[in-house]
């Protein structure tokens, strides 16, 4: 075992050394706590869309107890769990009239494990994975995670005792190997798997496990449990992630010993079983986003609504975080005084496009802090709507808290957070107000809707209820049918902040991040952008 392993950490020394340092390589490496982020988010590197914490849940039965019930999730209102029989029929059922192959939902439902650990593992933190695959398609599932995970950064190992000799399971096999991911045998392992691995992912029995564990798998389950008696307070332990079922659990009853494996996460496929009532793990996910509405009724089954993209939805309570242990730490490109534009504004051009082209949400969304004669603070987010040598451009209300207080300070500070790329850009300045034209231009380009929104909006101002905002939308809706010109109200208009000082952020490892501060500096009678290097 050790020499296999040694071989193996060599490889992911390699492999770290021969990782890109192109843009794709930006990342952060969190602890394993759940934070809950706008669903379709699109990260490089190795972040990946995290579900929105907002399910949709039904009821089928409400207030049966067992079969294809409703039963109270934390928070979260209820959702269906199978019984053995149920599962076994969904199975049989997608897989004959619905006509699909059991490859098909193998590779989602495999998918779907990698996803759900991606979401609260990173692989920076959690790099080192062993699959434990049993006999059947649970441990498919685990074959099949086991490759995505290799392909999203982690680095794999399999243990696959008991191989089914089918094309499909070979064919997996083949798959992993053809990676290069070490498979090692029961005699490998070491008694101690803490040492060895960061994740351990439980793919030995799904929904058709019954009576006892047989050897090897026995073993194998008890040096899951047993992983507690190796932890050690100066190393993080390896977590647990159960595919479908915890194994070993009863598939309805759970650990009815209580002395079972206690996974950290538990990836429950396409419905969860009635064990899954029993995990009290910070982290319980669904997978397999194959089910048809057809077979959703047919069954009555209640599924959260997946978020976005993602193939796995967080399904029970959001895992207790202590704050104060939150924390990324920044990996990427480092940010040299050579590589960067002369000129701030063509390097804040260049950032917002790298922050385009990573797809991240509202790149232009910046927060505008501003200060009345009261010296005191307040920010608030705006979009910007326009930047070029003249300035940064948004649109606002012109009696809004915001305009009383440039009135009374034309001074104000923007700011940029492009999360997924690890920057931040500062911008501050004088403002003014923009031309009555360009307001103009701006406020007929904008969708109907909003027209009547900000004529309706006196804001800042108190409103007695939402209602009223809703009166008052559809009065203006009706007296400015269809094609009518929406007059732009005189309180109604941009703003331009003419840059005075620029700071461009980039986050790296251990707070020792770059900043590069632009100020303007006149030379011979010409303004010329300074540009020194801050302390992090
Ligand atoms: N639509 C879905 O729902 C989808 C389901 N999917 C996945 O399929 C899983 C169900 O797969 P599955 O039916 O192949 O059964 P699974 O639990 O892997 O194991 C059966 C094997 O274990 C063996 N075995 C049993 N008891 C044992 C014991 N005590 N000790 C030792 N061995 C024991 C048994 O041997 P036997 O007892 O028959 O000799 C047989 O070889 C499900 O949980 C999910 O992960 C996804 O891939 C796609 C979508
Ligand atoms: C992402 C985002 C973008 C926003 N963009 C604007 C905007 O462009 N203009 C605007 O007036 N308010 C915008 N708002 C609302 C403001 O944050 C704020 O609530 C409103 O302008 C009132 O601020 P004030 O009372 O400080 O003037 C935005 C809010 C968010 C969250
Ligand atoms: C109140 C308000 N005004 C203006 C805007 C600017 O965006 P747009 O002009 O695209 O509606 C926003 C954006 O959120 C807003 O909330
Ligand atoms: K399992």
């Amino acid at each position: 075992m050790r020499g296999v392993l040694g071989k193996s950490r060599k490889m992911i020394c390699s492999l770290l050394s021969q990782a890109p340092v192109s843009p794709a390589y930006y990342y952060r490496s969190s602890p394993s706590i759940y934070k809950p982020k706008p669903s379709n988010r699109f990260s490089w590197g190795f972040l990946a869309p995290i579900p929105s914490p907002a399910i949709r849940v039904f009821c089928s039965k409400p207030g049966e107890v067992g079969g294809l019930m409703a039963s109270s999730v934390q928070n979260q209102g209820s959702i269906s769990y199978l019984t053995q029989r149920e599962a076994a029929e969904v199975d049989e059922t997608l897989m004959g009239p619905l006509g699909f192959s059991v490859d098909q939902l193998m590779e989602l439902a495999g998918l779907s494990v990698a996803t759900s650990i991606n979401e609260v593992y990173k692989p920076s933190e959690y790099n080192r994975v062993l699959a434990i695959c049993g006999p059947g398609n649970n441990g498919g599932d685990g074959l099949v995670a086991a490759r995505h995970l290799y392909h999203f950064g982690y680095k794999p190992f399999v243990c696959y005792p008991k191989r089914t000799q089918k094309p499909l399971y070979s064919g997996l096999v083949t798959q992993l190997e053809s990676l290069s991911i070490p498979f090692l045998s029961v005699d490998e392992l070491p008694m101690d798997l803490s040492k060895d691995f960061d994740i351990l992912v439980d793919a030995m029995f799904g929904f058709s496990f019954h009576g006892a564990p047989r050897p090897p798998f026995d073993d194998l389950i008890k040096k899951l449990i047993n992983l507690h008696y190796y932890e050690q307070a100066q190393r993080k332990p390896p977590v647990i992630v159960s595919v479908d079922i915890p194994s070993g659990w009863h598939v309805e009853e759970g650990d009815v010993g209580g002395d079972g494996i206690k996974p950290d996460m538990l990836v429950s496929l396409t419905a969860p079983k009635l064990c899954a009532k029993k995990f009290s793990g910070p982290h319980h996910f669904l997978g397999g986003r194959f089910v048809p509405p057809a077979i959703a009724e047919k069954y009555k089954l209640q599924l959260p609504q997946y978020p976005g993209i993602s193939m796995c939805v967080r399904i029970g309570k959001p895992p207790q975080i202590d704050i104060s242990s939150l924390r990324e730490n920044y990996i990427s490109p480092e940010f040299l005084e050579e590589q960067v534009e002369a000129d701030p504004l063509d390097q804040f051009r260049k950032w917002f496009d790298d922050a385009m082209a990573a797809n991240l949400k509202e790149p232009n969304a910046m927060a505008l802090s501003t200060t009345g004669k009261d010296g005191k603070p307040s920010s608030r987010m705006v979009l910007l709507k326009g930047v070029d040598k003249d300035g940064f451009v948004w649109f606002t209300n012109y009696e809004s808290q915001k305009a009383r207080q440039l009135s009374e300070n034309p001074h104000a500070a923007l700011l940029f957070y492009w999360d997924g790329l690890n920057r931040q850009v500062r911008v501050e300045g004088s403002v003014e107000k923009v031309s009555d034209e360009e307001s103009e231009q701006y406020f007929h380009s904008r969708p109907r809707g909003s027209q009547l929104g900000a004529i309706v909006s006196k804001q800042s101002t108190v409103v007695p209820g939402r209602h009223v905002l809703h009166q008052q939308y559809k009065e203006l809706e009706e007296k400015y049918s269809k094609e009518s010109l929406i007059p732009k109200p005189k309180y109604w208009g941009g703003y331009r902040l003419k840059p005075e000082r620029f700071e461009f952020w980039q986050g790296q490892p251990s707070r020792l991040h770059d900043r590069l501060e632009y100020s303007p500096q006149e030379t011979d009678g010409k303004r010329v952008w300074k540009i020194v290097r801050l302390a992090p």
